[in-house]
């Protein structure tokens, strides 16, 4: 039995921040962070069944060609991706056991639209699939380490990352869904995306306050690890796929983020037609789901 102050759901029975009841927890879930940007995923729908608005929480059920999705925007940031992950599997758990008894996993996919600072012209579309920032110093409180169990191979990442950046602690490494990133990603880039608690200093941008790091960005474009499963660097800027990724693992749902390359930070170019490289990629992510 959850107590009341842990799970908190409103007077209609809706989840605290998300707003939503558990029909409203498709088995695809499609997230994007600006809320205006769930009606540019939900106009290609053959039709919305419902749509609520609570915060930065922006949510679309309808179908498209047939299949049943929930669109639903983050808002900003991880500590975003904490709310969304753990509301939305309450609700859809719930959800699962009216229907068939029991829970069961389902597939979140997740669609960005971040910065690169690799060496490819703005406007090109990308795909990532290595993500983090956990914080393993400071107070040991009870959940201060997740039980993430990342691979041999995401530790080492981790530890040299966290050797090369000089960062006070070790950044999470955590991989994408392999099954969808075959099913979504032919013929998009592949990559690592960096996923930062900030956009300015964190993502090493300057424009009233100088970086403690001067050679921030130089570092993560420098940054490499070779393994067995080849080369690893470092792709891009955005704010949430390390939370989506790692909360993904522990629940047990399979997860891509998906990012639109609008900021080119190795030319200093912000794409032109930013805009239609986004819908081109929606438009793509539903075709293929
Ligand atoms: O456009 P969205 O999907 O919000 O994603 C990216 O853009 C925002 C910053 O401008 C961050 O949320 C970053 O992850
Ligand atoms: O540069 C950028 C552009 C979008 N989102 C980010 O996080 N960074």
């Amino acid at each position: 039995m959850i107590q009341s102050s842990e799970l908190i759901l409103n007077p209609d029975g809706s989840i605290y921040h998300l707003n939503l009841l558990p029909d409203h927890i498709s088995d695809t879930i499609l997230t994007v962070g600006d809320p205006g940007r769930v009606a540019q995923v939900s106009r290609h729908f053959d039709s919305i069944e419902f749509e609520t608005t609570h915060r930065e929480f922006v949510t679309h059920v309808g179908y498209y060609r047939g299949k049943r999705f929930t669109v639903l925007s983050t808002g900003m940031g991880t500590d975003n991706i904490d709310i969304v992950m753990n509301e939305a599997r309450c609700a859809g758990e719930h959800r699962l056991h009216v229907a068939h008894g029991a829970p069961r996993s389902r597939a979140a996919q997740v669609a960005h639209h971040p910065a690169g600072h690799q060496r490819q012209p703005a406007g090109r579309r990308a795909h990532w699939h290595h993500a983090g920032h956990r914080a393993r110093r400071g107070p040991r409180q009870p959940h201060a380490v997740l039980p993430l169990m990342e691979t041999g191979l995401e530790t080492e990442i981790a530890t040299e990352l966290q050797q090369s950046l000089g960062l006070p602690f070790a950044p999470y490494v955590v991989r994408g869904d392999d099954l969808l990133r075959e099913q979504v990603g032919a013929g998009m880039v592949m990559g690592n995306t960096l996923t930062c608690p900030g956009f300015y200093g964190p993502q090493g941008r300057s424009l009233r306050l100088d970086l403690r790091q001067p050679d921030y960005i130089a570092r993560l474009q420098n940054f490499r690890h070779q393994s067995a499963e080849g080369l690893f660097r470092l792709s891009n800027f955005e704010m949430e796929t390390a939370g989506y990724y790692s909360l993904g693992r522990l629940l047990g749902h399979e997860v891509l983020s998906l990012n639109a390359i609008v900021a080119n930070r190795a030319t200093g170019e912000f794409a032109e037609n930013a805009g239609a490289i986004v819908d081109a990629m929606i438009e793509r992510t539903l075709q293929r789901l």
